[in-house]
């Protein structure tokens, strides 16, 4: 018996599709049916990438460093967007380190357990009480749920926190609040990383997910800021970005002034600016020019609510965001 006929005659160009739609070829037999025809279309298509390739090779088999903030996590587009972001990354052969925060969905469960949230110096002031919520909910729901979005791609990410094989060992901190160092309690800066949970895993083909919860020497739990946890893997990984992902288009010199967002600035100036800086800059702004400082090229902010700001900033030469990069190299980023 001989299978049934596909009712679509072959060389055949179906104009109705709306151009929106995706070029699909058809195979009828050994013909191909072209369902767009849109060479302009097409041409921006290949200069996209055609454009990328240097980048691509720029960051072909090297760490790339990329911090996913609470705030940027919300939209559930800008979600989708990021785990296919991060599955883009790894399949052209860059490895990519999440390193996640969860800062207002710890602060959500503390509401409901009915414990106020108190941030001295853009750092949350943590009680005993207060750690075990945060590591539950970067543990258990944030870091989890990225994990879930990536594998929708496949099996390639795989979550790990601090406490984890040693990864981070910390240091109990201070805020700085008006020029003065003040206590907030179990909150830890990374004093040590070892990588290799992190660097198996990358050899193993995964994308590692990392939650900023880590142990002192005494093995009591800290909670550490995102932002300085993926400044210290970024660092130890000798990676060659740093891309911070929040919910705000970069760096503003006179915030909250629209007009002054900084595109690119060095570690020299940056150290200058960031006494100056309101509280929620300062942890990140701290751990980009501890990244730059520590041997990363560039470490950049981006907008995490805009969906795939991380490619346009990673695989253009106008890039997005504000850009950090070591003393006096200002210079406009070209790959090598
Ligand atoms: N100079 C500045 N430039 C940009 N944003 C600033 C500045 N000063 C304070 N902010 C605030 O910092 C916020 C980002 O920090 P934060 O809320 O801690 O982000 P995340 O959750 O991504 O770590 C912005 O949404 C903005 O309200
Ligand atoms: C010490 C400290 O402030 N820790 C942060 C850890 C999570 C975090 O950094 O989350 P975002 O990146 O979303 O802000 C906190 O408890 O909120």
């Amino acid at each position: 018996m001989s299978a049934p006929q596909d009712p679509t005659p072959p060389d055949v160009r179906v104009d109705e599709a709306p151009p929106t739609v995706p070029a699909v070829r058809k195979r009828i037999g050994t013909s191909r049916v072209m369902r767009t025809y849109d060479p302009e279309g097409d041409a921006r298509k290949v200069a996209v990438l055609t454009g990328a390739l240097p980048w691509l090779k720029e960051f072909h088999g090297n760490v790339v460093v990329i911090k996913y903030g609470g705030h940027a996590m919300v939209d559930e587009d800008c979600r989708r967007a990021f785990a296919e972001d991060m599955v883009f990354l790894r399949t052209c052969g860059i490895l990519p380190v999440v390193v996640h925060g969860g800062g207002p969905q710890i602060t959500e469960m503390l509401g409901r357990l009915g414990i106020p949230s108190e941030f001295r110096g853009g750092l949350r002031v943590t009680t005993p009480e207060t750690v075990d919520v945060v590591r539950m909910v970067l543990t258990g729901q944030v870091g989890p749920d990225i994990v879930g979005l990536i594998n929708q791609h496949g099996p390639m990410a795989v979550h790990l926190s601090g406490e984890d094989g040693g990864l981070f060992t910390a240091e109990r901190t201070t805020a700085t609040v008006d020029g003065e160092q003040v206590d907030i309690g179990l909150v830890g800066d990374v004093a040590a990383v070892d990588p290799t949970p992190v660097t198996a895993l990358l050899e193993a083909g995964h994308i590692p997910v990392v939650a900023s919860v880590a142990p002192d020497a005494d093995g009591v739990v800290h909670n550490v800021n995102a932002d300085t946890a993926a400044a210290a893997v970024a660092v130890a990984l000798g990676a060659v970005k740093l891309v911070v992902l929040t919910d705000v288009e970069g760096l503003y010199a006179d915030w909250p002034d629209r007009d002054s967002l900084v595109q690119q600035i060095d570690a020299g100036e940056l150290a200058e600016i960031l006494p100056t800086l309101d509280s929620g800059m300062v942890p990140k702004m701290a751990a980009c020019l501890r990244a730059v400082e520590g041997g990363v090229k560039r470490a950049t902010v981006v907008d995490g609510r805009t969906p795939h700001a991380l490619l346009l900033e990673m695989f253009t030469s106008e890039g997005t965001g504000t850009m950090v990069v070591p003393a006096r190299a200002t210079t406009g980023e070209e790959p090598a």
